[in-house]
């Protein structure tokens, strides 16, 4: 081995000589050739002139970043939502010739055709212009140009991120600030129409499910003082910040609403999520997964103002399955008023997240309780909970601090039975002339319909002695529906009131006579108001049927309570 390098390291300086004789040599012969160097200058005034126009184009650019401003927005992001709501009111969209038609809701519920912002709509959603995915759109906003491109970037393998970009020509970096605050104010303004609900996904973060329009308060039956107790508490609750802060008492409010099922539990707290305009956060106990860590960051996550909602919360406690026997609701809580194609979308996904999995559900009482008012709970917080079985809360669940009101639901009584026809079917506008006059007509048929054959139902000794008996027999029913016609429509004249609309083949004494009739027939605290809405449902558009088979109804309900006993 140690010959052969030597051997080389003796050989090598003659090689290299040589090597280097014919580089030389094919250097200068390939020189020689004028074509060559032609070649050689070419490449390196090409690069010099490449070099120059880079560095060209870079001041360019660095000057322009100097005129605009650019800003990015996200779709997964709340401000990408506000700017592309903001963009698709904007005139722009109604002549540019290229646009993205779409009924998206950005996350401000259904809007619907009796929606004052809605641009156009051909069903029951609204149509809104955006600009189109890959396109570059120039507009002007307070007299600077924008431009506005929406964009898909790769964010990994296989996923496609959607963002928004929009560059103003203005050196003044506070109109960027200004178009951000005007979009987030004209998409609050929309959704000031509607409540938003957000549940958590499985990494416990909140994200948006879908937005409601609000429910009146007026539309939850309840007995005298109880809507105004719950709304009056929680009023005064949000204007009381001061006031617990003085007293060192943590700002947060809770409130336990119980009863049967179907008694507007939820319903009510719908409707002061309207009322309150605050947005609603539903916190899943039993949802698979859920352990005292996840529900403490999930009720950390929480904005500060908000309802956070926890349904059915002796389930996710004590392993009691609610009793799904129970009438249900006609829509589901939350979801009324969206297209069944979102309603199964949203259930679909309400039914897995709530997915009961008692081997992964580690939820503990002394988690939740710490959850609630331990040092993660938020301030300013609305807590409602709502349990079927008062009786089997632990009462530390139950303390005031933590559940601060327990208001009941009750079933329906005579009064809500009476109040909810009223609602159905109370025709709007004022009692006129010609209400009277129709008004007239049934009466006297009723008349004699009452005399002349009275009590024809049959009765059941199935139904109870307690049971009220109604006036009208089937027979009866059969010709009160034929009875007169609203008359027929005539334009108004200047200065003539409004014809009583909807329901209007009943007058107001009428549909006042029969509400009472309605809740004669509805047994004292037996029926969910639930159940209420669903018969009267099937006679939306029969009042007298409605209070006529009204009896028949209530010994149905009572023979199929007994079956399933
Ligand atoms: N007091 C009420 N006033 C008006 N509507 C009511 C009332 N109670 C129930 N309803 C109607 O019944 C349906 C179900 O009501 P809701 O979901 O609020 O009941 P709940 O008490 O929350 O029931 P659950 O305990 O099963 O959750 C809703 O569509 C609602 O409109």
């Amino acid at each position: 081995m140690d010959n052969a390098t030597t051997a080389t390291a003796t050989i090598s300086p003659d090689v290299a000589s040589s090597l280097s004789a014919e580089v030389r040599s094919v250097l200068s012969t390939l020189l020689s050739f004028s074509a060559l160097g032609d070649w050689a200058k070419l490449l390196i005034l090409g690069g010099l002139l490449e070099t120059c126009r880079r560095l060209l184009f870079r001041c360019r650019d660095a000057t322009a970043r100097m005129f605009w401003v650019t800003a990015t927005f996200d779709a997964h992001d709340y401000p990408y939502r506000w700017v592309l709501y903001w963009l698709s009111r904007h005139p722009v969209w109604k002549r540019a010739r290229t646009v993205e038609v779409s009924t998206r809701s950005f996350g401000l519920g259904g809007m619907t055709d009796d929606d004052d912002d809605g641009i156009e709509s051909t069903t029951s959603r609204c149509l809104s212009y955006l600009p189109k995915l890959e396109d570059t759109y120039s507009l002007w906003y307070k007299r600077r140009y924008m431009i506005v491109q929406r964009e898909e970037k790769s964010a990994g393998f296989y996923n496609m991120r959607e963002c928004l970009e929009i560059s103003i020509l203005s050196m003044d970096r506070s109109i960027l600030q200004s178009l951000i605050d005007e979009a987030r104010q004209s998409y609050k303004e929309a959704e000031r129409k509607v409540v938003s609900v957000f549940s958590a996904d499985t990494g416990s973060k909140w994200k948006l499910m879908t937005s409601r329009p609000k429910r009146p308060l007026s539309s939850i039956i309840l007995e005298p003082g109880i809507k105004e107790l719950l709304i009056n508490d929680a009023r005064d609750f949000l204007s009381s910040r001061k006031w617990y802060a003085d007293r060192g008492i943590p700002f947060r409010r809770g409130y336990l609403l119980y009863g049967p099922p179907g008694t507007g539990k939820t319903s009510m707290i719908q409707s002061i999520a309207g009322e309150l305009g605050l947005n609603v956060y539903i916190v899943t106990l039993s949802r698979a997964g859920m352990d005292d860590s996840s529900l403490n960051e999930l009720i950390s996550n929480m904005p500060n103002q908000c309802i956070a909602l926890m349904e059915d919360i002796d389930a996710a406690i004590t392993g009691v399955a609610r009793d799904l026997s129970e009438p249900v609701a006609a829509e589901p809580p939350f979801l009324a008023g969206g297209s069944s194609d979102e309603k199964a979308a949203i259930a679909k996904a309400l039914h897995n997240e709530g997915k009961r999995n008692d081997s992964q559900s580690r939820l503990s009482l002394s988690g939740l309780l710490n959850a609630l008012d331990g040092i993660g709970a938020q301030e300013g917080r609305i807590l409602f909970a709502t349990t079927n079985n008062y009786q089997v809360l632990d009462p530390a669940l139950c303390r005031p601090g933590r559940m601060d009101l327990h208001v009941e639901f009750k079933l329906a009584s005579r009064y809500q039975a009476e109040s909810l026809y009223k609602c159905f079917y109370m025709p709007e506008g004022p009692d006129d002339a010609a209400d009277e006059h129709v008004d007239e007509g049934y009466e006297s048929k009723r008349d004699s319909i009452d005399s002349d054959e009275p009590d024809s139902e049959p009765q059941s000794p199935s139904v109870s002695e307690d049971m009220p008996l109604l006036l009208l027999s089937p027979s009866a029913s059969q010709q009160v529906t034929e009875a007169p016609r609203p008359p027929p429509f005539k334009t108004l004249q200047p200065g003539q009131r409004k014809p009583a609309l909807p329901n209007q083949f009943l007058s107001h004494r009428e549909a006042l006579t029969l509400a009472t009739r309605f809740s004669e027939a509805i047994p004292e605290g037996e029926m969910s108001m639930a159940s209420l809405q669903g018969y009267l449902m099937r006679y939306k558009s029969r009042p007298r049927e409605a209070v006529a088979d009204a009896i028949a109804w209530v010994k149905k309900e009572r023979a199929a309570k007994k079956d399933q006993k």
